[in-house]
């Protein structure tokens, strides 16, 4: 296997997380998106002409994605922009070859957005990942790719690992699939679409579709490069989406700070009674990450979003909310852990794909705040988390970025929590535990 493996002693270290001693009040400086960065680098692979990323995030997902393109013939140069100011990749769209071996990690984005990359190299490409990589859905992309012209080898579960015999173009065309697993079956087969020979006609046949923020935030780039799209929004049929063949556009690229990763650093001034302000938040965005403004609101806080960035600050109080997370399933985790903390019950609904996520986070969640000394119980959909006094103990991760964070937030207000393997939040946050004890002054 190639890439980028977190180390495996870091698996069972036990990192003692800072209890916050004063209310916080911090300015948070947060790394650029992983789903902005991930759809850029595809794009940029995909389209005509060169094209810049600025402030590309440098986490273990986006590291795996640049490594897959990379390995696919496609030139990443890592250095400053062209005014010399901050990180900049320089994307050269120069072919898309195989054989070549793709490291998935387990990034969602890498496993289901490049098998229809590959598709359109003029080789055979392997994919390979973690072992939580083969478990995750998969079939959407993989039976659609056959659907559409691709040949694919797989063990016969439509999973990882699997290799996609790229013939150098695919035929494309009308294809249904059941996205209700995961939104990114969507995002993949659109994002590579405008290279089809016939574009793509997805139409969404499940009862539920996740993320739809995620599914905007791929028609908005594609649009944002040149590629013609309809979608139920613009006037189209609903669960519908089409992508008219064509050449895409190199463009220059600045990513937004991750605002799913604000989530934390929020959290803190939610749950100190304080004031926590991330600079550039942008005023217009498709990331899921933004409905924290008004989660986080009826949860206690307030929030002001000026020229400058969010400032959001705690009232010392946190309430229970009883809210539908369909939309924004990876806010899950950490709104789990606010609500641990609050002054009443919270239901949280419309997030049974998480079972399949990183790590079974419902699971996952339940275990963890219970062995707390907490009161949750999983239902068909979510969460239902009755508050109660908390002590300490080892928080555990399941190598899920998101779990990491959850437990950090409830260490701030719960004596001797230890969260086992922190160094899992490199996959989209490699400097969390830095970023965590400088806004809480310990650095
Ligand atoms: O397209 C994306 O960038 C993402 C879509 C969502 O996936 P699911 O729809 O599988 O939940 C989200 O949870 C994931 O973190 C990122
Ligand atoms: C679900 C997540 O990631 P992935 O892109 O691997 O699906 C997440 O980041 O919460």
């Amino acid at each position: 296997m190639v890439g980028t493996m977190a180390p495996k002693d870091t698996h069972t270290a036990l990192w003692p997380a800072p209890r916050a001693s004063a209310t916080v009040d911090a300015t948070v400086h947060v790394p650029g998106s992983k789903s902005v960065t991930n759809r850029a680098l595809v794009l940029a692979a995909l389209a005509s002409e060169p094209g810049w990323l600025r402030r590309p995030l440098r986490s273990r997902d986006t590291l795996l994605m640049a490594a897959a393109l990379r390995a696919m013939g496609v030139g990443i140069e890592e250095g400053v922009g062209p005014d010399g100011t901050g990180e900049a990749w320089r994307v050269l769209p120069t072919g898309l070859h195989g054989p070549a071996t793709v490291d998935v990690g387990n990034a969602g984005t890498v496993m289901r957005f490049l098998p229809p990359v590959a598709a359109l190299a003029d080789g055979p490409i392997r994919f390979d990942g973690d072992p939580r990589s083969y478990e995750r859905p998969l079939h959407g992309v993989v039976d659609a790719l056959r659907v559409l012209g691709a040949r694919i080898d797989d063990d016969g579960r439509g999973a990882l690992p699997l290799t996609v015999h790229g013939s150098g173009a695919l035929d494309g065309g009308p294809v249904r699939i059941d996205a209700s697993s995961s939104s990114q079956f969507v995002s993949a087969l659109l994002l590579s679409a405008p290279r089809f020979n016939q574009g793509v006609e997805v139409r969404h046949i499940g009862s539920t579709l996740p993320s739809m923020p995620h599914i905007r935030m791929t028609v908005d780039m594609l649009r944002s490069v040149g590629a013609q799209v309809d979608t139920p929004e613009s006037g189209g049929e609903p669960n519908v989406w089409r992508v008219t063949p064509g050449a895409l556009l190199g463009r220059d690229l600045t990513v937004e700070p991750d605002l799913s990763n604000a989530q934390p650093f929020l959290a803190a001034a939610l749950v100190t009674g304080g004031k926590v302000i991330v600079p550039d938040w942008p005023a217009r965005t498709t990331q899921p990450g933004d409905q924290l403004r008004e989660i986080f609101t009826e949860m206690g806080g307030s929030c002001e979003l000026t020229e400058y960035g969010l400032v959001f600050t705690g009232s010392g109080s946190i309430h229970g909310i009883d809210v539908d997370l369909g939309e924004v399933g990876e806010l899950t985790p950490g709104i789990a852990a606010v609500a641990a903390l609050a002054d009443s019950p919270s239901t949280l609904r419309g997030v049974a794909h998480l079972r399949l996520h990183e790590t079974d986070r419902l699971a996952a969640l339940t275990k963890e705040i219970n062995e707390l000394g907490g009161d949750v119980t999983e239902t068909a959909d979510g969460l239902h988390i009755r508050p109660r006094p908390l002590h300490g103990g080892v928080f555990h991760t399941y190598d899920d970025h998101r779990m990491a964070t959850a437990g950090a937030i409830i260490g701030l207000a719960v004596d001797g929590v230890q969260i086992e393997n922190v160094a899992t939040t490199a996959k989209t946050l490699p400097d969390f535990p830095d970023l965590w004890t400088g806004m809480l002054g310990k650095n």
